[in-house]
């Protein structure tokens, strides 16, 4: 359904700078899957979507999108595929069923199966209440909800969504991801999906295969389970007295399994953490070995990993902390700027360039 060979995009910022937003990715998505994009502001996800949507072209690569050549038949790529950018839809003094039926027309529906489709998608995403409603007067979640059913109404094979639910409460939140699921196998083929997300739960529950970005380069690709047990380990904490937690640090390094070892301490406690493979498995054992020792525990907890954790293992940064400050490299150094630039593809995506 996808697939890129080394595909890269630099923006030219001016005479001495140049951004390196996309750093030759290659990868291959089958259809039916539903593919996280996830990594820090800035690692160059809306990028790579917005080269795979056809929206700017690559620097140097190829990309195939459902078939086509995004450089060579950009108009066979995009009738194919649905794409929510983060902008949203326009259209706001429009009614939310006129908005969606003129989206229909635009990718040459004629008006009856455009209106019908309309009422569909309306239907299938909880928004027929609202469909003589401006859409200037839809709550963010309904809004949101809208834009999905905009990517849809050509009943494309492949969604791309960026950020779909990033400003929303949770509760709206699980509300989209329950629309977007059903919306995926009610398609007579399942739907293939590719989204970039700041949530790491969202990539964790969700996503079928994780896509870890960073500084424009693909740094990790596999299903987050397997991406937690490989690069990042069981976090197993014990605290001890202070004076007892160098030692009880050597101690947890000679156990077996064991990836890293933290210590911090304060006046009144140690607190040694273990990255360790299997943490339920090897807590016994480190009890054991920090008993016969002379080292008493005063409290031990183990929890699984998240895909924080995964991104701390590969960067040695969490992806929580790293902001937008922690921009790509360029030729000039670190650049977080991105919007005051002399390029000239430097517009941000909105729906209407999909359909133009
Ligand atoms: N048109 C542009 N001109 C110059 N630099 C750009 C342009 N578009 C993006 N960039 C820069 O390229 C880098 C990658 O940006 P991109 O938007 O792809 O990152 P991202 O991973 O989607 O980040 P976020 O999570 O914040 O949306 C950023 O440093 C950005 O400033």
């Amino acid at each position: 359904m996808i697939r890129t060979h080394a595909l890269t995009k630099d923006f030219v910022v001016s005479r001495t700078r140049t951004v390196h937003a996309v750093r030759g990715i290659s990868l291959d998505v089958e259809p039916g899957e539903l593919v996280a994009v996830l990594g820090p502001n800035g690692a160059g996800k809306t990028t790579t979507l917005r080269m795979l949507t056809t929206l700017i072209p690559p620097t140097s690569g190829t990309a195939e999108v459902a078939g086509y050549d995004v450089t060579t038949h950009p108009d066979r790529v995009r009738a194919a595929i649905g794409y929510v950018g983060q902008g949203g839809a326009g259209g706001a003094a429009q009614l939310v069923r006129d908005e969606l039926t003129a989206q229909g027309e635009i990718y040459g529906l004629d008006r009856r199966t455009a209106r019908a489709r309309a009422f569909e998608l309306l239907e299938a995403l909880d928004l027929t209440e609202q469909a003589d409603r401006k859409v200037e007067s839809l709550s963010g979640g309904q809004k949101r909800r809208l834009d999905v059913a905009v990517g849809l109404v050509h009943e494309p094979s492949l969604l791309f969504l960026d950020e779909p639910s990033t400003g929303l409460d949770p509760h709206n939140r699980a509300n989209l991801w329950e629309h977007i699921l059903r919306m995926r196998t009610a398609a007579a083929e399942p739907m293939t999906i590719v989204l970039t997300t700041h949530y790491l739960d969202e990539a964790d529950t969700f996503a079928e295969r994780v896509l870890v970005v960073d500084h424009g380069q693909v740094i990790a690709d596999d299903t987050a389970d397997a991406l937690k047990a490989e690069l990042a380990g069981d976090l197993v904490t014990l605290r001890v007295a202070p004076q007892h937690a160098a030692e009880l640090a050597a101690v947890a390094e000679r156990a077996p399994g064991t990836r890293s070892v933290r210590t911090t301490t304060d006046r009144t406690e140690g607190t040694v953490e273990i990255r360790i493979a299997d943490g339920p498995g090897a807590t016994p054992g480190l009890l054991r070995a920090a008993d016969a020792a002379g080292l008493p525990v005063r409290r031990v907890d183990v929890a699984r990993p998240t895909l924080d954790d995964v991104f701390l293992g590969l960067t040695g940064r969490s992806l929580r902390e790293t902001a937008v400050a922690d921009g790509p490299d360029s030729e000039a150094g670190e650049d977080s700027t991105g919007a005051t630039t002399s390029s000239s593809d430097n517009a941000g995506p909105t729906k209407k360039e999909v359909l133009a």
